[in-house]
């Protein structure tokens, strides 16, 4: 399997959807999940490119991954579920900081799951009773302008000058992959938008791979006694 060109990564709380989101879009359905473990990967074939898209895991006990996971990605997916405000806050206090280990032109995505569930959202278990969903209020918690007011602190954070970053309003989406809306308009988003960085990480790689003829071999410490 060919190395990826570059990699993609879903963070944010447990049950905001990330996984039925690469659900919808790898496999095209909308299915049952359980909790993530860990993290999980899936190759996308873009044009002559090889995309790793890295769904993690929301829960408090697998955080400490999150950072392993985000290592020298060039995207960061941050979801959140619009139901649920909570979810869009622990985006900046809890998933921000994972992302330190990202490649520094890495760009980030704020995306808040589960439009389809605006109308009538409401208390809901499964029968399993394994996965209980709670929301406090049956209506939409989450507005595109607060995600917008986070993407905006997310350059900040990053130290980027807002006027060459992405604007905001291109970088924010609200989908739902139980009914597909907007899911591959995402997925296309990002991996556009990602191709120049592989063209510039080929380049530079050309330009840092080592010339075996230049390097001196390390002079071994002779230890001296
Ligand atoms: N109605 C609706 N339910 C959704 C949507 N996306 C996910 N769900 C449901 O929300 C629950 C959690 O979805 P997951 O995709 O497992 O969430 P996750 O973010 O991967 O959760 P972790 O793996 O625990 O971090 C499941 O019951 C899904 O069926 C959506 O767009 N609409
Ligand atoms: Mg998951």
């Amino acid at each position: 399997m060919k190395k990826p060109d570059l990699k993609v990564v879903l963070l944010g709380d447990m049950n905001v959807g990330k996984t039925s989101l690469l659900h919808r879009y790898m496999e095209r359905r909308f299915q049952d999940t359980v909790s993530t473990v860990g993290g999980a990967f899936y190759l996308k074939q873009w044009g002559p490119y090889n995309i790793s898209i890295w769904d993690t895991a929301g829960r408090e006990q697998f955080h400490g991954l999150g950072s392993m996971y985000c290592r020298a990605a060039s995207a960061v997916i941050l979801t959140y579920d619009v139901c649920y405000m909570q979810s869009l806050l622990e985006l900046e206090d809890r998933f921000l900081g994972l992302t330190d280990t990202a490649s520094d032109d890495c760009i980030f995505f704020v995306v808040g799951n589960k439009t389809d569930l605006i109308d009538d959202y409401h208390f809901k278990s499964d029968t399993e009773g394994e996965r209980p969903h709670v929301s406090s209020k049956s209506h939409k918690q989450v507005y595109l302008e607060d995600a917008i007011a986070l993407y905006k602190r997310i350059i900040k954070y990053k130290m980027l000058d807002e006027h060459t970053a992405p604007a905001a309003e291109k970088m924010c989406f609200e989908t739902s992959a139980k009914t597909g809306h907007n899911v591959d308009v995402l997925f296309e988003e990002v991996f556009n938008m990602v191709i120049p960085l592989i063209l510039k990480k080929k380049s530079n790689g050309l330009e840092e791979t080592v010339n075996l003829a230049q390097t001196k071999p390390e002079k071994s410490k002779s230890s001296c006694c």
